[in-house]
C-alpha cells in the first residue's frame, strides 16, 4: 500500500527501448513483449522530401487525434490503443506517443476513399477503375464517388509509393473471409468518420487503417487512425471538382514551397529549402485548427 507516498512517476528515458520500425515521420519502439510505443514527430512531409522545419506540436494534434478517433469508433472496431498517459511513457515524447499493444498486423493498406485524387485517379484515368472497381465515367479530379470504395495497397519500401491491388490480391494474402471483413470493417469506419468530418466543415476525402489480430484473432485497428498524414482532409467551403483541393493542413507549405519565394524547383530532386517563420506558424494554427475543429477538444487540455 503506497497511500501516503508523493506519486512518482517512474522516469524512462526513450533510449531505453528498443527501436522497431521508423516512418519518414513516426517511429516505433518496443517497450515489452506485449507493448510497443508508437511516436509522431513533428516533422511534416510534402512532395514526398521530409522538411527540415519541423513543425511545433504536429506530433501531439496527430497523436491526440488518433486517440478521439479510436475511442468514437470504439462501438465498431477495437483498437490497439493502451494508454495516451503512462509512466512507460517517456517524458521526451509524452503527448505525442501512444503505448500500444503488439498485434500480428496484417499484410495490407486498407485505404478508403470517398473522393477521386491521388493514385485512385491517376489509375482511374488509365482504366476507368480503381483497384478492378469500375467507375463512372466522366469523374475527374476530386469528384466525389457515387459511394465510398475500398481500395487496397500493398506496402512499398520507405519512400516508395504503395501499390493499388485487388480484392483478389488481398483474398490471396489473408484469405476470402478476411479479406472480406477488412473491406466492409474499412468501409464502415469511413463512413463513419466522414460523417462525422462533414459535420464540422471538413470533407474526409480519402484515409489508409492499418489492421492486426489480437492473440485471440479478433480484428483490431492499430498505426495512426484518421489523421491528416494517413487521410486526406479538405476544408468543405473551398471544395470544387476539376482540380487538386487544398490540403486541410499542408496546403502553405505546399504554396510556400512552388513559390518564386522558396527558390525551390520542385521537379529537381534537391531537397526543400527551410520553411519560413510565418509558414511555420501558419501550418502549425492549421493543424491545432483541425484538431479543435474535428473533435470539439482545446488541444491545451492535451499533455505536453
Ligand atoms: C507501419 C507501422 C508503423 C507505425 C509507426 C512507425 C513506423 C511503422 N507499424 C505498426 C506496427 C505494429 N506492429 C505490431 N503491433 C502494433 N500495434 C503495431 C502498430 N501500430 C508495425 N509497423
Amino acid at each position: 500500500d503506497r497511500s501516503g507516498e508523493a506519486e512518482f512517476r517512474t522516469v524512462v528515458a526513450l533510449s531505453e527501448y528498443r527501436p522497431v520500425a521508423a516512418g519518414k515521420v513516426r517511429e516505433l519502439y518496443e517497450v515489452d513483449d506485449e507493448h510497443l510505443l508508437m511516436v509522431a514527430s513533428d516533422r511534416v512531409s510534402a512532395y514526398d522530401h521530409v522538411l527540415e522545419t519541423p513543425i511545433p506540436d504536429k506530433g501531439r494534434v496527430l497523436t491526440a487525434m488518433s486517440v478521439f478517433w479510436f475511442e468514437l469508433l470504439g462501438d465498431l472496431i477495437d483498437s490497439h490503443l493502451v494508454a495516451a498517459d503512462d509512466p512507460r511513457i517517456p517524458d521526451e515524447v509524452r503527448g505525442r506517443a501512444l503505448l500500444v499493444r503488439k498485434l500480428e498486423m496484417l499484410p495490407v493498406e486498407c485505404v478508403a476513399r470517398g473522393y477521386l485524387s491521388g493514385s485512385g485517379l491517376v489509375e482511374y484515368r488509365e482504366t476507368g477503375r480503381v483497384c478492378g472497381v469500375p467507375l463512372p465515367d466522366g469523374l475527374t479530379e476530386a469528384s466525389r464517388l457515387p459511394e465510398p470504395i475500398f481500395t487496397p495497397a500493398t506496402k512499398a519500401e520507405l519512400g516508395e509509393h504503395d501499390e493499388n491491388v485487388s480484392l483478389d490480391a488481398v483474398v490471396d494474402k489473408v484469405g476470402r473471409e478476411r479479406a472480406e471483413q477488412l473491406r466492409d470493417t474499412t468501409l464502415r469506419i469511413y463512413e463513419r468518420a466522414a460523417e462525422h468530418a462533414r459535420t464540422r466543415g471538413v470533407i474526409l476525402a480519402d484515409t489508409k487503417f492499418e489492421f492486426g489480430l489480437a492473440a485471440d484473432g479478433t480484428l483490431v485497428l492499430g498505426d495512426e487512425v484518421l489523421t491528416p498524414d494517413s487521410s486526406r482532409y479538405w476544408p468543405a467551403d473551398e471544395y470544387a471538382p476539376g482540380r487538386s483541393q487544398p490540403s486541410f493542413d499542408k496546403q502553405y507549405v505546399r504554396d510556400w514551397l512552388t513559390s518564386p519565394e522558396s527558390g525551390w524547383d520542385r521537379a529537381s530532386d534537391v531537397p526543400p529549402p527551410p520553411l519560413p517563420d510565418e509558414v511555420v506558424a501558419a501550418t502549425r494554427a492549421r493543424y491545432v485548427e483541425a484538431y479543435e475543429r474535428i473533435t470539439g477538444r482545446d488541444l491545451t487540455d492535451w499533455p505536453s
